[in-house]
C-alpha cells in the first residue's frame, strides 16, 4: 500500500534549510561582490570597462555551464558533499582573487568563484526536498531564492566600505572567511536526508549520465521548467548583473542616486514577491504556468510603456518597471517546481540543474547583446551612448520573450498530457488547488 507524503517537515529541518541558505546567500554575495568593486578593480589591474565586463560574463558563463555537472554530482555524491566543495572553492578562489595581482590571475580567480557559487543552489533545494513534506516545499523553496538574492545587497554597503578602509586584499579575504564559516557549519549541521548524513547514487558512467540526463529531458515539465527559467529572470538579471544603471542614467537621464533606488527597489520587489507566488504555487498547482505567462505579459508591457514613452520616461513608470522586471526573479523559481513534480528525487539534481541554465542562459546571451546593440548604434569607439541606442538595445528582450513564450505554450500542453497520462487520478487530487 502507499504510504501518504508527510504533512509535517521533520525535526531539525529549519537548521538544516538555515545553514544550506546562509551557504547561498554567501555564494550570491560572492557573485555580486565585484560590482561596487569596479573602479578599483580598473585601477589594481589597469584595465577597460569591456574587460571588467568580462569578469562578469565569464562569471556567468561558468555558472550556467557548471549547472548540469553539479545536477550530476549532487545526484552521485549527495548535497552535502557538493555543498562542503562549493563553500570550500569560494574561500580559495576570494582568498586568490584578494592576492591577484594581474588580469589574467584576477580572471582565473573569478572563474573558481563561478564554480564555487554554481555548486550551491542545487544542493540547497535538494536538501529542501529531503527535509520538507511535499505541501510545504514550493513555499521553502520560493523564500529560498529571494533570501539568497539579499546577498547581493550585503554585497553592497559592508564590501564597499571595506574596501574603503581595509583595502583590497584584506577585504576580500575578509569575504572568503565568511565561507569558511558557512563550510564549517555545513559539515557540522546538515545531513542529506533526516535518516542518514550521506546519501550516494550510482556511479557517474557514461551510460548513467546519459540515462540519468535523457531521461529528465525527455520530460516536458522539464522542459517546461528550463523555459519558465529562461523566460522569467533574464529582465532583472540585465539590469542588476550590468546595464541597469547605465540605462537610468544614460538612457531615461535620471540621477545616479535615483538609478541607485530603482535597483535597490527592485531587490525589494524580488523579496516581498517570493512568499506570495510560493503560496500561491502550493496553492494552485495546476495553474504553475498560467501564473507565469500573466507574469512575462506584465514584464513585457511595463517594458514597452518605458521604450515607446516619448522623450524619458517618468520615475514613477521607471518604478514599476522594477518592480514588475523583479517579480521575474522569483517567478523564475516556479521552473524548479515543475522540475520536483516532474522527476524522481534521484534525478532532482540533474533536472535542476538544467532548468537552472535556462535564466543564466538567457542573461548571458542578454548581457552580451545589448553591448553589442549599444556599440552598433553608437558612432566610433565612443561609450558615449545615446538614449535611442539604449532604447534599440533594451528591446532585445522581446526576441529571448517571444522565444521562450512558445515554448512555454508547447511544454505546458505536453506537461498537463504527460502528468494526466502518468496519473489519470492527478486532476482529481489536486482539483480546486490547482498543475502546471
Ligand atoms: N531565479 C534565481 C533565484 C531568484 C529568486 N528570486 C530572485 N532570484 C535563481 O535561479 N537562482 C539560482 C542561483 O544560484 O541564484
Amino acid at each position: 500500500m502507499n504510504q501518504a507524503p508527510p504533512d509535517r517537515h521533520s525535526p531539525g529541518a529549519f537548521l538544516v534549510w538555515g545553514v544550506a541558505v546562509a551557504a547561498y546567500l554567501l555564494a550570491v554575495f560572492h557573485r555580486s561582490s565585484l560590482a561596487v568593486a569596479g573602479l578599483a578593480a580598473s585601477e589594481r589591474f589597469d584595465i577597460s570597462a569591456s574587460q571588467l565586463a568580462t569578469f562578469t560574463m565569464l562569471q556567468l558563463l561558468v555558472y550556467a555551464g557548471m549547472q548540469v555537472p553539479v545536477g550530476l554530482l549532487v545526484d552521485r555524491f549527495g548535497p552535502r558533499a557538493v555543498m562542503l566543495a562549493g563553500s570550500t572553492v569560494l574561500v580559495l578562489a576570494q582568498t586568490g582573487f584578494g592576492f591577484a595581482n594581474s588580469y589574467e590571475l584576477a580572471v582565473l580567480a573569478r572563474i573558481f568563484v563561478g564554480i564555487g557559487d554554481a555548486l550551491t543552489f542545487v544542493c540547497v533545494l535538494r536538501l529542501i526536498n529531503a527535509w520538507f513534506a511535499p505541501r510545504q516545499i514550493p513555499l521553502i523553496t520560493q523564500i529560498t531564492g529571494p533570501i539568497g538574492q539579499i546577498g547581493a545587497i550585503v554585497a553592497a554597503a559592508p564590501m564597499t566600505y571595506a574596501l574603503g578602509t581595509l583595502g583590497w586584499t584584506r577585504s576580500y579575504v575578509l569575504a572568503a572567511a565568511l565561507s569558511l564559516v558557512a563550510a564549517i557549519a555545513v559539515l557540522i549541521a546538515v545531513r542529506d536526508e533526516p535518516s542518514r548524513r550521506t546519501v550516494r547514487g550510482p556511479a557517474l558512467s557514461w551510460s548513467n549520465i546519459k540515462s540519468s540526463l535523457g531521461a529528465s529531458w525527455s520530460h516536458p515539465g522539464t522542459r517546461l521548467g528550463f523555459w519558465i527559467h529562461f523566460t522569467t529572470q533574464f529582465s532583472s538579471n540585465g539590469l542588476g548583473l550590468l546595464w541597469g544603471f547605465p540605462f537610468f542614467v544614460r538612457g531615461e537621464n535620471t540621477s545616479e542616486g535615483f538609478a541607485n533606488l530603482l535597483l535597490t527597489v527592485m531587490v525589494l520587489a524580488v523579496i516581498a514577491a517570493g512568499p506570495l507566488l510560493g503560496w500561491f504555487v502550493g496553492t494552485y498547482q495546476w495553474h504553475r504556468s498560467t501564473l507565469v505567462l500573466v507574469l512575462v505579459w506584465s514584464i513585457m508591457l511595463a517594458w514597452a510603456v518605458v521604450l515607446l514613452w516619448p522623450g524619458d520616461a517618468p520615475g514613477w513608470m521607471l518604478v514599476i518597471l522594477v518592480v514588475v522586471a523583479g517579480v521575474g526573479g522569483p517567478a523564475s523559481m516556479i521552473g524548479f517546481d515543475l522540475g520536483r513534480t516532474s522527476n524522481p528525487v534521484e534525478r532532482l539534481g540533474s533536472a535542476t540543474g538544467l532548468i537552472n541554465q535556462g535564466g543564466f542562459v538567457a542573461s548571458l546571451v542578454l548581457v552580451v547583446a545589448i553591448g553589442i546593440i549599444l556599440d552598433a548604434a553608437t558612432p566610433g569607439s565612443s561609450a558615449a551612448y545615446t538614449p535611442e541606442a539604449f532604447k534599440l538595445a533594451m528591446s532585445f528582450q522581446y526576441v529571448l520573450w517571444i522565444l521562450g513564450l512558445v515554448q512555454i505554450w508547447r511544454y505546458r500542453r505536453k506537461t498537463r498530457a504527460r502528468l494526466l497520462r502518468d496519473d489519470p487520478d492527478y486532476w482529481g487530487q489536486i482539483s480546486g488547488r490547482g498543475l502546471s
